[in-house]
């Protein structure tokens, strides 16, 4: 079996840090692993399967020979860094939002369109966390009945600012519980322990942030529906790890909730969490604290959209997935792992 030369530029972040293990966790064939970060991070070592790696700093020069670069670092330095990996031979699997709207690069989640990869020119773009988290349980419903439009609101975790904005809360939660004075806020834009933070990246169109123009954006793109309509509001919440969305779909076609859960149980990627019954909490409905650290998008409280007039035409559910995990590294290892089947 042919093994890889595999590289991940961002290696001690967030994401990184999860690609490594995901890496390990898929089997992926690594031949040679190479950990880049910033200066700050050359020289320390990171353990994989049993080795230690050092990391090296972020060059151009650090692509040469490399298979499969899997990129984990903020936009810029995506742009600067990643055609260059490209420019050496290299496939790269881009976490940023640098290139996911680029006609000419494949914005890929393997549920929905593992397809889109063969016309790859090089580059790979993984898509937004919250939008992967969304799309994996709406795509089986808009197979099933034909999706139109969506209604969205996230309640997303610290983490999806990166280690900063997770210090951070951990930092705030602590000097809350010590009674003492809480540091000015750097990751966010408030204190986030005790709060909700509305507002996700910067403002775009008549008032939308950045952050909530990418459902529809990149949906549109992934699903290959041009025409997708979605307003979507994205909150900050106190939470280490996991995004949570509430999410309306109105259908072309009729469909029952017995069908949309039906489907649902079926649908790769998804966990049916749906039991208003159940004893226990964490069997009624998915929450963030049960979802992190795992690979599934759970789906619960599956209702009709009563709002809607044409009352068999929309579904209204819940979901939570880790945003590190589904939401970048394990697709972004699980597209890796479709290059190494071509
Ligand atoms: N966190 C999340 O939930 C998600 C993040 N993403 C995207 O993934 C990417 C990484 O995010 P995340 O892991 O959260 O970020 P982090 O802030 O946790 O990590 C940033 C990484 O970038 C590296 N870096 C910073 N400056 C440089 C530099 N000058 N040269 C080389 N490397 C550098 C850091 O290295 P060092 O430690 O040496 O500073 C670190 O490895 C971003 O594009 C983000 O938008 C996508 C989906 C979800
Ligand atoms: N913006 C997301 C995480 C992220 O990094 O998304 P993107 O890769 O689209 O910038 C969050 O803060 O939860």
């Amino acid at each position: 079996m042919k093994q890889y030369t595999v590289a991940i530029l961002g290696a001690t972040g967030a994401v990184g840090t999860q690609m490594l293990q995901c890496l390990d966790e898929q089997d992926f064939p690594v031949g040679k692993l190479k950990l880049l970060a910033s200066a700050r991070s050359a020289g320390k070592a990171v353990e994989f399967r049993g080795e230690q790696v050092v990391i090296e700093e972020a060059r151009p020069e650090a692509f040469e020979g490399c298979d499969i670069v899997l990129g984990a670092v903020e936009d810029d330095l995506a742009k600067t860094l990643l055609p260059e990996a490209v420019k050496r031979g290299a496939v790269v699997v881009d976490n940023s939002h640098a290139f996911r709207l680029d006609p000419d690069v494949p914005l890929v989640v393997p549920e929905i369109n593992a397809e889109d990869i063969k016309w790859h020119k090089g580059l790979i773009a993984n898509p937004n966390c919250a939008t992967i988290i969304g799309l994996v349980p709406t795509w089986p419903l808009h197979k099933l009945a034909g999706v139109k439009r969506m209604v969205v609101s996230t309640y997303q975790a610290a983490s999806g600012a990166g280690v900063p904005g997770m210090r951070e809360l951990e930092e705030q939660l602590a000097a809350l519980g010590r009674g003492e004075q809480l540091p000015d806020p750097r990751a966010f834009a408030a204190q986030l322990a005790n709060n909700l933070i509305p507002q996700i990246g910067g403002v775009k169109e008549e008032g939308f942030t950045s952050e909530e123009m990418k459902l529809q954006n990149e949906g549109r793109k992934i699903m290959h529906l041009p025409e997708l309509r979605v307003n979507c509001t994205c909150v900050r919440v106190p939470v280490l790890r996991s995004h949570s969305e509430s999410i309306t779909l109105e259908f072309e076609r009729d469909i029952t909730v017995e069908e949309a859960r039906e489907a649902l149980a079926a649908a790769p990627g998804v966990k049916l969490v749906d039991d208003m019954d159940a004893a226990d909490a964490s069997d009624r409905y998915p929450m963030p604290l049960f979802t992190s650290d795992q690979d599934l998008i759970w789906v619960g409280r599956v209702r009709r959209d009563i709002s809607n007039p044409e009352v068999t035409r929309g579904i209204t559910f819940w979901c939570c997935g880790d945003q590190i995990r589904k939401g970048a590294a394990t697709n972004a290892v699980q597209i890796a792992k479709l290059l190494t089947e071509e």
